[in-house]
């Protein structure tokens, strides 16, 4: 076939094979645990309007008033106490996992298929993962966001930033998003797998918390399928672990302000349990792709000192997925589900 050699006046050449691409978007995280750090950081992810629904002034206000006075410094001292020799858990597990679907795929995939890393907040933004896709040829795009349950503050806001950057384009890719994989075969299958090595490797505890990341009941209220989502993956969980229901419960952490969020919380149900006399506690956090401040710190760190403070033996905090092979394979496979019907998605018949 002859090829033919355009280049566009935006300095694309049409010349390249038309190529795929996935782009694995995870929440992002500050450059270092500094409250210099910080402020950009809270104030890009706070003053998102998909996560904080309030008349924009009178938050305006707040933010800048008061939240970003006090609260860039906390969360600081909060990072400093999970930060790593490579950065930030957050940043540094969603490369590994980026890398690792990156190698699946360019083995499992017909290929090629090109994957990237793009965080919600900071860098680097999915604007300018797209715009690198774009000048790489990359006709076709699937958007993974990192959240196995959707709500509109984490999904709907990546959904966003994609819309922003390709309404910007004059000739925008192919584009799928994945919307959730809440209750996907493989990815509960991964996580029951991995709390059985746990335990495996560690013994049970009398009883196993899933702690899922809150959101203000408002929003619910207002349509968002977050909290349904996350029972049906309490649900499918405990019934593939073979738990009755004196055995499991869920709850929700990190809640911000003071308007209700999703309850129970998981700080006051880890007290609660001590009280009556649980010993001793197993936490997952089957919301988080990869482990992050959420987990290491308010999980392992802090609802771990509130349980024993309160007369529990002992809270085990079961880590995240990761980029265990478990989540690499069942990533993996639905990368290649969501990406049907598009050549370089096809499941490759190579050894
Ligand atoms: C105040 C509103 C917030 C909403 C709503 C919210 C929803 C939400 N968040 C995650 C996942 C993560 N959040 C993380 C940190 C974090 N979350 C908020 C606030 C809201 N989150 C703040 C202010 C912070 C920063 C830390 C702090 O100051 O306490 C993280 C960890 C990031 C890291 O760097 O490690 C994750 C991941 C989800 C999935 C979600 C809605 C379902
Ligand atoms: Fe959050
Ligand atoms: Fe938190």
């Amino acid at each position: 076939m002859p090829v033919h050699h355009y280049t566009g006046l935006a300095g694309q050449s049409y010349d390249q094979p038309a190529q795929a691409g996935v782009l694995v978007v995870n929440l992002g995280t500050p450059d270092a645990p500094t409250a210099q750090a910080l402020r950009p950081y809270l104030a890009e992810f706070l003053g998102d309007p998909r996560v904080i629904e309030y008349p924009r002034w009178l938050w305006r206000l707040i933010l800048h008033g008061v939240i970003l006075r006090l609260r860039p410094a906390r969360s600081a001292h909060a990072y400093a106490r999970v930060w790593t020799p490579e950065g930030s858990p957050l940043r540094v597990g969603s490369e590994k996992l980026a890398a690792a679907l990156q190698a699946r795929l360019d083995q499992a995939a017909a290929g090629p298929v090109r994957v990237a890393l793009a965080m919600r907040y900071g860098k680097p933004s999915v604007g300018e993962q797209i715009e690198q896709m774009r000048r790489a040829g990359v006709r076709r795009l699937l958007v993974l966001p990192l959240y196995p349950q959707y709500s509109g503050t984490s999904t709907g806001s990546v959904i966003d930033a994609v819309a922003d950057m390709l309404k910007q384009l004059r000739w925008p890719p192919e584009l799928r998003i994945i919307n959730s994989y809440h209750d996907d075969a493989g990815h509960i299958e991964a996580l029951a797998q991995s709390i059985e090595h746990w335990w495996a490797e560690h013994g049970r505890a009398d009883k196993l918390l899933l702690s899922f990341h809150g959101i203000p009941q408002r929003y619910v209220a207002a349509g968002d399928p977050y909290l349904h989502q996350c029972q049906v993956t309490t649900r499918l969980l405990g019934e593939r672990l073979g738990l009755e229901a004196s055995q499991l419960s869920m709850s929700f952490q990190s809640r911000v302000g003071r308007e209700p969020w999703l309850q129970p919380y998981t700080d006051e149900t880890v007290r609660r349990f001590a009280h009556e006399g649980v010993r001793r506690l197993d936490v997952a956090c089957p919301g988080f792709a990869v482990d992050c401040l959420e987990t290491l710190e308010e999980i392992a760190m802090q609802n771990a000192e509130f349980f024993t403070t309160a007369g529990g033996e002992t809270l085990r905090y079961i880590p995240a997925l990761n980029d265990s092979d478990a989540q690499v394979a069942s990533l993996g496979a639905l990368i290649l589900q969501h990406g049907q019907g598009w050549p370089e998605f096809a499941v490759s018949d190579a050894p």
